[in-house]
């Protein structure tokens, strides 16, 4: 293996986007204070935090659209921060805006193409190119439709289609399904989750809705310009949410008995018991030791909504953070 491809092999195995120690400040006011995180080549990331949190602020950074005040930010292996670089990071990245950029009175088509011009393609990239947004998206039965005149679902299509005509590592998307009906929202978060697996490409996410966080391969969640939790989405619900056990036992003063013997609290209707449990082994361990006594069981993982909340409402010192695993899965 030559040099060359032997480098360009170990940046595939590196992470893609490489934060340390990032900092912006507005003025007299700290935004972004200090973050550090990775991502991933090829996976879906997800990027929470309540209003203000600084979500914006860094994206918008990493996107060089803002400069940042300290630290170090590496994409695809370029360091961020020289006009050279930038520009070089702008090619490999694509970004869909919370607003459309596109022109309300040209055609699907027309703006698509219109903004492939602007990356210097020969004429014969440009279409190959077109013909390459118009399937992954499924543009074909809009093409010719003005862009005014499509739905919330089919634009937000168009305006992936625009961010993508270069191919780039990188799709950054800022709430892309913000505003839409639930029906249309799982229509273009398939299309990401699409473009992730088919292309390999990196997704950016920032989402105000736990749901599709839930199927994110790594989360940071931020408040108040400081990471607060990071991982995956199995992990963050093992230590931020507890599970639910319901439990009929065969004879209800029994289980009573067993549950006050061990001191926890639970409500009970219709026979049925039910304890919070911080964690789905230890609901395995109360299982095991009562078994003899169980009737019927049923453990309720917690969601990714209860370590939103959870983590808001919790004020978490810096020795309680968890460490950001590049390798966990
Ligand atoms: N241009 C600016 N000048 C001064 N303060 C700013 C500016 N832009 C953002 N801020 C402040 O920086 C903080 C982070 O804002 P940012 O927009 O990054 O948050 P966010 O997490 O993206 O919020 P949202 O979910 O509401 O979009 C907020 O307190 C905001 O008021």
């Amino acid at each position: 293996m030559n040099i060359y491809k032997a480098e360009n092999e170990l940046n595939k195995t590196k992470p893609i986007i490489d934060v340390q120690g990032l900092v912006k400040n507005y003025n007299t006011h700290q935004a972004v204070k200090g973050i550090s995180f990775q991502v991933k080549r090829g996976s879906l990331f997800a990027f929470l935090g309540t209003n203000g949190a600084g979500k914006s602020t860094t994206i918008e950074i990493l996107c060089t659209l803002l400069e940042k005040t300290s630290g170090t930010i590496k994409i695809n292996g370029i360091s961020l921060g020289t006009r050279k670089n930038n520009e070089l990071i702008r090619k490999s990245i694509g970004i869909v805006f919370q607003q459309s950029l596109l022109d309300e009175k040209l055609s699907v088509k027309e703006n698509i193409l219109h903004r492939g011009r602007l990356y210097g393609f020969t004429k014969q990239e440009l279409i190959e190119n077109w013909h390459f947004v118009k399937q992954a998206l499924h543009l074909e039965e809009i093409e010719h439709q003005q862009y005014e005149t499509l739905s919330g679902g089919q634009k937000r299509r168009v305006d992936i289609a625009r961010a993508i005509i270069h191919k780039p590592d990188i799709l950054f998307l800022d709430e892309p399904t913000t505003g839409l009906d639930p029906q249309t929202r799982l229509f273009v978060w398939d299309t990401i989750k699409q473009l992730q697996k088919e292309l390999n490409m990196t997704i950016f996410l920032t989402t105000h809705y736990m749901e599709e966080a839930a199927v994110a391969d790594e989360i940071v969640i931020m408040k108040e310009g400081k990471i607060i939790a990071a991982g995956t989405p199995h992990s963050l619900k093992e230590h931020h949410a507890s599970d639910q056990l319901s439990i009929t036992f065969l004879e209800e003063t029994i289980g009573r008995h067993l549950l006050l013997e061990k001191g926890l609290s639970f409500t009970m209707k219709n026979g049925i018991f039910t304890i919070n449990v911080p964690s789905t082994l230890e609901a395995l361990q109360l299982l095991k030791e009562w078994e003899p006594s169980i009737h019927a069981f049923e453990v309720i993982k917690g969601s990714m909504d209860d370590v939103f909340i959870r983590l808001n409402k919790e004020e978490i010192g810096d020795e309680q953070l968890i460490e950001f695993s590049h390798s966990a899965q």
